[in-house]
């Protein structure tokens, strides 16, 4: 199935900021013509304005021209203030996706109508570059082919996997939802301890950035495990053995600080979905 095809319906997008910009030009880009597409935020970008899509424009009614899929994509936050609008295509043939973090299935079927197919899913920035990765589960109502269309739409801005429960969602929110940031807040240290080592701030970050680039393409792209791409890097007694004794240490290394990262990040995604 193409990403025109499953958009011939129409889909409607509820937030168009750094999510659902990247989703949206994903489908632009995949062929998806603007006029199938209703965009709803208070705050369009010049770059939204300048797409063709429908910006803040009366959506079509509930029953045959509904809009096929209707995508959540403000913060959760926001999320009592957005929905309301969208109430009235609940429990009908639209399908509602979200990516909305620590948002519950359950949620949306108390709001929306317990016969509401409904996808929720976990993006992650590098959709922008499409490169992202976005785990997706669907509710009771959800068919095999919406869970598919849901797939299809999120393939526009890099690779999907499907989870066995809603359970595992604070998990993944805690590993690649926000794991972006860790990786990024890694270049910056990186740079920062080269810095501390005399080297100057752009270079310093030059081979930062190339070195966390390089490292995730080659892991991506290798037979070889993560744990056998590090071994090769380590020379005995060598320089890369004497930083690892650092960052491996059982007590103050990595593990128990992603560890405690990522526990940190799934709690507050449990909290988010109490309410
Ligand atoms: N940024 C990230 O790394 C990730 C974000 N998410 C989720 O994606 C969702 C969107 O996050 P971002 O794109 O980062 O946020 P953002 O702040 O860039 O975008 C949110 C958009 O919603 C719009 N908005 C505010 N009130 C609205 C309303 N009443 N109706 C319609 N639109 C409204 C804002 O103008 C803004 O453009 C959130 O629920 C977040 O949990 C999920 C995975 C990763
Ligand atoms: O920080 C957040 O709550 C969102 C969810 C995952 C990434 N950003």
């Amino acid at each position: 199935m193409q990403v025109s095809e499953i958009a011939a319906r129409g889909i409607a997008l509820l937030g168009c900021g750094k999510m659902g910009s990247a989703m949206l030009a994903g489908w632009l880009d995949r062929g998806v013509s603007p006029e199938a597409v209703w965009v709803i935020d208070p705050n369009p970008t010049d770059w939204l304005r300048q797409t063709g899509v429908h910006i803040n424009a009366p959506l079509p009614e509930a029953g045959a021209d509904a809009p096929g899929i209707v995508l959540i994509a403000v913060k959760p936050q926001m999320m009592g203030e957005a929905l309301p609008q969208l109430q009235q295509l609940g429990n009908g043939e639209t399908l509602f996706i979200s990516v909305a973090a620590g948002t519950s299935i359950a949620t949306y079927e108390s709001l929306l109508g317990a016969n509401t197919p409904i996808v929720r899913a976990m993006p992650n920035t590098p959709a922008a570059v499409g490169r992202g990765i976005t785990a997706i589960i669907g509710n009771a109502c959800a068919s095999a082919d919406d869970v598919t269309r849901a797939e299809t739409l999120l393939q526009a801005i890099g690779q999907t996997v499907r989870l066995e429960a809603e359970a595992q969602m604070d998990a993944v929110t805690g590993v690649s939802g926000s794991g972006p940031a860790y990786v990024f807040h890694l270049i910056e240290t990186l740079a920062a301890a080269g810095e501390a080592e005399g080297l100057p701030t752009d270079l310093a970050m030059q081979l930062a950035k190339a070195t966390v680039a390089g490292a995730g393409a080659l892991a991506e792209a290798a037979e070889e495990t993560p744990a056998e791409l590090r071994v090769n890097v380590t020379s005995p007694n060598g320089t890369t053995q004497a930083a690892l004794e650092v960052l491996m240490d059982a007590d103050n290394g990595f593990p128990p600080l992603l560890r405690r990262a990522v526990a940190a990040a799934s709690h507050r995604s449990k909290e988010l979905s109490r309410g």
